[in-house]
């Protein structure tokens, strides 16, 4: 097969580690950043794209996703978590069916790659029906089934053979863009038992865990109240904790669970809108990062966000440690692009093969147009303006594994009008099944 070549010119590249100054020519070769120099002629690529006005930097990186409820979007507004799954979202989703998370998960990845997400961690269910929709996007993902088991035996066992098969049908497909992990919804869904099965399994296959961890009061008053102990020092007495797990939200933590998640080196997918829209609470962002810890960032499902853009998502963050600590020097525009980016990729194991802009990494990257009102005048801090200036729409170009998905705001693998209107006629009809 002939090589894919493209050479990006004139790039600025904004990088959350070992920054490179100045313009610079990239080359891509197949799926990985072959090359990066100040000049690198033209023959040596199939095809050009000038990034003059433009600003480059890794795919972003979305740790925490429930892909297929893009279809539920502004479905039940606020309100607070237990009132919205009970007797909102877990109704609906009862109807659910794979066409429909197929149709959500296309809804999502057009908006995903739109705002400039090339990565995503997604917990939910008809996985296989999502890894479709992932393998036709382009994009990269982890995708984990989402176990509930309530203490039923029976339903213990069907779970984990889900998460099993989904693992031996997609684990490494889509050219290596897919990989699975455990998605153990939470202390309060999934039982002792499973979470315990689940641990062995991991050792045994190598795979990560994706689980909701200390999301809301409630959460930590019945963990308490059934084990007597908060949800991360029940977690680690099960021996559930590991540098494999990521947990999203974590909001509630008191100091002994920030010492649990530091010596267990867990991974924290920090999801601000959704605490902010469910009223959860304010995670100890700035605490985290003070003790070493990895903290990446996840936008929570579309319905309870309400949308993906992982741009606003990081501002959020950063704007909301500021003003819970009332210390604007927290959770600073440079810490948010790693937090986008190499963070994420750490915590969903994949940091040997994205996350920065390096050469023999994957080639996923994102170029960001500054020649739109909200961008001028440039900065010399590029992370500022990508932080708090920018938003998902000024994503121009993306990337992934080598691969084109949008240029010049044109998608190329997904068509979007078609999706729009078959996301339409699907939530109208789950609507009526309600
Ligand atoms: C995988 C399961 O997780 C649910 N889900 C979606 N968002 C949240 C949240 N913020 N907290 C807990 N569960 C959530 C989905 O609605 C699905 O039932
Ligand atoms: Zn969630």
């Amino acid at each position: 097969m002939a090589d894919n070549t493209i050479l990006i010119k004139n790039a600025l590249i904004l990088n959350p580690e070992n920054n490179i100054e100045g313009k610079k020519d990239l080359l891509i070769k197949n799926d990985l950043i072959d090359e990066i120099a100040d000049e690198i002629p033209e023959d040596k690529a199939d095809k050009i794209i000038d990034a003059t006005d433009k600003i480059l930097l890794p795919g972003l990186v979305n740790t925490h996703t429930h892909l297929s409820m893009t279809l539920f979007r502004g479905l039940a507004d606020d309100l607070a978590l237990d009132e919205w799954l009970n007797e909102n979202i877990w109704p609906v989703e009862a109807n659910l069916n794979g066409y429909y998370c197929y149709i959500g998960a296309l809804l999502g990845a057009v908006e995903l790659i739109k705002s400039g997400t090339t990565t995503f961690s997604d917990m939910y269910f008809y996985m296989e029906d999502v890894a479709k929709a992932v393998d036709e996007s382009g994009l990269r993902a982890v995708l984990s089934y989402g176990m509930i088991d309530f203490g039923d035996e029976e339903k213990r066992k069907a779970e984990i053979e889900e998460n099993m098969n989904l693992f031996k049908n997609c684990n490494d497909t889509a050219d290596g863009r897919i990989k699975v992990f455990f998605g153990p919804h939470s202390p309060y869904t999934a039982s002792e038992e499973l979470l315990k099965e689940v641990r062995r399994l991991a050792d045994e296959t190598g795979i990560g865990i994706h689980i909701h961890v200390s999301e809301t009061q409630k959460e930590i008053d019945d963990v308490s109240a059934e084990k007597g102990l908060r949800p991360f020092e029940y977690l680690d007495s099960i021996g559930l904790l590991g540098p494999d797990v990521v947990c999203a939200h974590s909001v509630w933590l008191s100091d002994r669970e920030i010492e649990i998640i530091k010596e267990k080196d867990v991974k924290i997918s920090h999801n601000p809108c959704s605490n902010m829209k469910l009223a959860s609470g304010i995670a100890p962002v700035s605490k985290l990062l003070e003790n070493d810890i990895c903290v990446a960032i996840g936008t929570d499902g579309a319905s309870s966000n309400n949308n993906l853009d992982l741009i606003e998502e990081l501002k959020t963050a950063s704007l909301l440690q500021k003003v819970a600590t009332l210390d604007p020097k927290v959770l600073t525009s440079d810490e948010a692009v790693a937090m986008g980016t190499i963070n994420g990729a750490r915590a969903l194991g994949l940091d040997d093969e994205i996350g920065t802009v390096e050469v023999g990494k994957k080639a996923d990257l994102i170029l960001i147009d500054t020649n739109c009102a909200n961008m001028v005048p440039d900065s010399s801090n590029l992370s500022s303006n990508i932080i708090y200036a920018a938003n998902g729409s000024n994503v121009d170009t993306t990337i992934c594994n080598g691969q084109i998905l949008m240029e010049n705001k044109e998608l190329t693998t997904l068509d979007e009008q078609e999706i729009y209107q078959k996301a339409r006629e699907a939530i109208d009809q789950l609507k009526k099944a309600i």
